[in-house]
């Protein structure tokens, strides 16, 4: 890609396909990085990830990556899945049982007809942490250990597009944890833009620049992850709304011990993470665990106050989504009707978001800046 160029549309999707009583029309853009395609079973996903990989064809549309068209029915161009230059990754990792990791690593590369090289043969072994795996055979691996394999093992053949269909739903919480840097540094080392297959709201954001809504074979929404994840309008999809924060570790609070960050919305203290100083972190926060109140509370135990204006306000199920702009970060608080209305909330209201740090999960902080802007 060159400076200037439209990020946006790395990946150009339009298509339609019936299967049965199902019916596929989807169209999304996405660029760079990772993009979730979000939704609930039997959504879609899989058959757009099969479309995109060359393993099904649709009925009408079409579908480039960086510019080189894969399908176009209208031009009568159908790539065959080997010449599409697409890497996909499954829940299982489909390893060959009989070789080795480096053996099945060089499988890729074969199939790809691209020579060995060793250089970057150690770049993507390091970058994903199984060069101590090589002389191993895959029945010996973790699951999380063979889902690293088979990414290398895509890497390798030097896609344009890496799909990834629910790579971690096979694995238990612990195994999912392990791999999640893994996937973060690919995210942004890997220079690879990403197709990211999954129904976990946890994982999406975590890991996603852009979020693909998919409902009974329909693109819901489509947008950046942050703005996805707080509309109310979309919680019957994704269950739970939320702030998707990029912040910055400034350091471990002396008094408190717990990590300080800094961001755009202020300062937030959170339970302490084993990060650098001048680390980015996403961090997400569910609107129920946050407070609002329309004045800097005293004798509070909450450390995180951070003062902001009323947006907007939705009805939420039985309650209310109130966004607040902290300093050009939004927030949002679940409240009851009678709090918006004892508070007095309305547009404009001047009040203070309380956040406690026990509310945040070590687990679910991202690393780095998820989306990629060139
Ligand atoms: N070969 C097929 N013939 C007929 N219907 C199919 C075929 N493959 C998938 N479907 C149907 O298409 C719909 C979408 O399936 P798909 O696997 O794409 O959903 P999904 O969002 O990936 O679901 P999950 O999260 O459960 O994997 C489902 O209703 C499924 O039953």
């Amino acid at each position: 890609m060159t400076a200037g160029s439209d990020y946006s549309e790395v990946i150009a999707v339009d298509v339609a396909l019936r299967r049965g009583a199902f019916s596929l029309e989807a169209a999304f853009t996405a660029g760079l990085g990772l993009t979730a395609l979000f939704g609930r079973s039997g959504s879609g996903k899989t058959t757009l990830i099969d479309l995109i990989a060359g393993l099904a064809t649709p009925d009408r549309g079409r579908i480039a990556v960086a510019g080189h068209v894969l399908v176009d029915r209208r031009a009568r161009i159908v790539l065959p899945p080997h010449r599409r230059r697409v890497g996909v990754v499954f829940q299982d990792a489909r390893l060959f049982p009989h070789l080795s990791v480096a053996q099945n690593l060089a499988y890729g590369r074969v199939f790809a007809r691209l020579p060995h090289d060793p250089a970057e043969f150690d770049a993507v072994t390091g970058m994903l942490g199984i060069g101590p795996l090589l002389a191993r055979q895959p029945a010996g691996l973790s699951g999380g250990e063979r889902q690293r394999v088979a990414i290398g093992r895509a890497l390798l053949a030097r896609p344009r597009l890496l799909l990834m269909d629910e790579p971690l739903a096979a694995l238990d919480e612990g195994r999912k944890a392990e791999i999640l840097p893994y996937i973060e540094r690919l995210r942004d080392e890997a220079g690879v833009p990403i197709v990211y297959v999954s129904h976990s709201v946890a994982e999406v954001a975590r890991l996603a620049g852009t979020i693909v809504v998919l409902d009974a074979g329909r693109v819901a929404a489509t947008g950046p992850a942050e703005e996805i994840l707080r509309r109310a309008d979309l919680i019957p999809l994704h269950g739970e709304p939320g702030a998707l924060l990029d912040m910055i570790v400034e350091g471990r609070d002396p008094r408190t011990g717990l990590t300080r960050l800094t961001g755009q919305a202020g300062m937030l203290l959170v339970p302490d993470l084993a990060r650098p100083k001048g680390a980015t972190v996403r961090v997400r926060i569910p609107a129920r665990d946050v407070l609002v109140a329309t004045e800097a509370p005293q004798g509070l135990s909450a450390r995180n106050t951070l003062p902001g204006r009323v947006l907007a306000l939705a009805s939420a199920g039985t309650g209310v989504l109130v966004e607040i702009d902290c300093a050009g970060a939004i927030l949002t608080a679940q409240l009851t009707e009678a709090a918006v209305r004892d508070l007095g909330l309305v547009p404009g209201r001047e009040v203070v978001a309380i956040i406690k740090s026990a509310a945040f999960d070590p687990a679910g902080f991202g690393t780095g800046r998820p989306t990629i802007a060139i």
